[in-house]
């Protein structure tokens, strides 16, 4: 049988600024193929394990907790997440031993000026380079390192290319990672932060207003300038996700701020390599108040839902968080009625929540539920990985 050579080719890019590489594809390379079958060619550095790179999608609108849950599934993989040693110091990715998040703002094809230029803000896909995105993410699924855009959020400019190289995990983070189908095809699972307007509201006067200097007039017009663009582009998202976490005001306190919190884990059933978590019993629809005498609980208290529902026309389970933990050590008496959360021992959930406690919604649903998802994340790596070792086996017992 013929089969063809592989060879890298230059394509028009907007931000051709790397050289053609042998051992990487730059963001102005393509694979090209001259006949049926296509053959990587061996001058293209693939990583040891090469066809196992799970990709994980996560998007959220800018300041919806992003950065934190990545610290927090980091974590459940082990290993410190740093910036790549060496490289620009407003890199956006993070690496650590098994996982490399990039964020999707560096996909950004238009610079701050050229979008007040355009009048279209950073959530217009329009200032979006779809087409490298998902040249970029098929070529790491696929074990081939790539030369990156940087967005740099300090200049507002597209510093030039940083390269990376195939993880065992590799998430994408940011506006848009489920947003063009052929990017959301390459993804093994997908997560959506659904943060609600109170509760955003509440985050982003927080962080832009104590830690950053803004004034509230500020915030609420930038919240208010992107919202249309968040409707159409932004949001949409989410009924694509396999994991969405529902951020909402308590129903406890009747006209909380967004101090207290209501937090969704709604699971889509039927994804591969992904059994939805649930409360005493799978499929039931069960309402459950710890609080007594194992769990401490000042007012208002907490309360658990579970219960399967449908989402976008999606049979989905849903597990419910009200209220917020006075005693993170307690918090193993609600771990223990959890099941299908894919710890390694006992107790691991309480142990990554207590490991973070300064993290922030560590005491709420939102740190309960990332690391729960962090650890279905693990799960689903391990099962993906176990598969692509069976397969060949297989293949040679045939
Ligand atoms: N679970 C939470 N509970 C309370 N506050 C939170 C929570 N998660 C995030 N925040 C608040 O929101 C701010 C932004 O969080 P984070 O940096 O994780 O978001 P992000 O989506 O990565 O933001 P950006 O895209 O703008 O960098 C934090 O500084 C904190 O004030
Ligand atoms: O929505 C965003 C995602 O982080 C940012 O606003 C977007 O990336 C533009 O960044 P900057 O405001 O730094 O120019």
């Amino acid at each position: 049988m013929a089969v063809s050579t592989v060879y890298t080719v230059q394509i028009q890019s907007l931000n051709s600024i790397s050289t053609p590489s042998k051992s990487h594809l730059g963001f102005n390379q393509l694979l090209y193929s001259s006949g049926k079958k296509t053959r990587r060619a061996t001058h293209i550095s693939c990583s040891a394990d090469n066809d196992k790179t799970v990709v994980i999608g996560l998007a959220a609108d800018s300041g919806c907790g992003k950065s934190t849950f990545m610290r927090r599934l980091t974590s459940v993989f082990g290993g410190a997440a740093e910036p790549p040693k060496g490289g620009n110091p407003d890199s956006n990715t993070l690496i650590s031993d098994m996982t490399t998040v990039i964020c999707l703002d560096d996909y950004h094809s238009l610079d701050r000026n050229g979008r007040k230029e355009k009048g279209v803000t950073a959530l217009d896909p329009k200032a979006n380079d779809f087409d490298l995105m998902y040249e970029q993410v098929k070529a790491v699924k696929e074990g081939i390192a790539v030369d990156k855009p940087i967005y740099n959020h300090v200049t507002g400019l597209i510093d030039p290319p940083e390269l990376i190289k195939p993880p065992k995990i590799f998430v994408i983070e940011g506006l848009h990672p489920m947003y063009d189908a052929r990017v959301r095809e390459l993804l093994d699972f997908s997560i959506y932060l659904d943060i609600s307007p109170e509760v955003k509201f509440a985050w982003k006067i927080q962080r832009d207003m104590a830690e950053r200097g803004h004034s509230l007039e500020s915030i609420k017009a930038s919240i208010e300038a992107r919202k249309p663009d968040f409707d159409a582009y932004i949001d949409p998202q989410k009924q694509y996700a396999d994991a969405v976490i529902e951020v909402l005001p308590t129903q406890l306190i009747p006209d909380d701020e967004g101090k207290v919190l209501r937090v969704r884990l709604i699971m889509k059933e039927g994804v591969k390599y992904f059994n939805p978590v649930y409360l005493f019993d799978e499929g039931s629809t069960i309402s459950w108040v710890p609080c007594g005498r194992k769990l401490t609980c000042s007012y208002p208290g907490i309360k658990f839902a579970y219960g399967p529902e449908t989402y976008f026309g999606h049979e989905v389970s849903v597990l419910e968080m009200d209220g917020q933990f006075d005693r993170l050590d307690e918090l193993i008496y609600v771990e223990s009625h959890l099941s299908n959360i894919s710890t390694k021992f006992y107790g691991e959930v309480t142990q990554q929540m207590l490991k973070h406690a300064d993290f922030p919604g560590s005491n709420n649903g939102t740190g309960l539920f990332q690391t729960i998802v962090g650890l279905k994340i693990r799960d689903l790596y391990e099962q993906i990985v176990a598969s692509k070792v069976a397969a060949p086996l297989e293949a040679t017992k045939a």
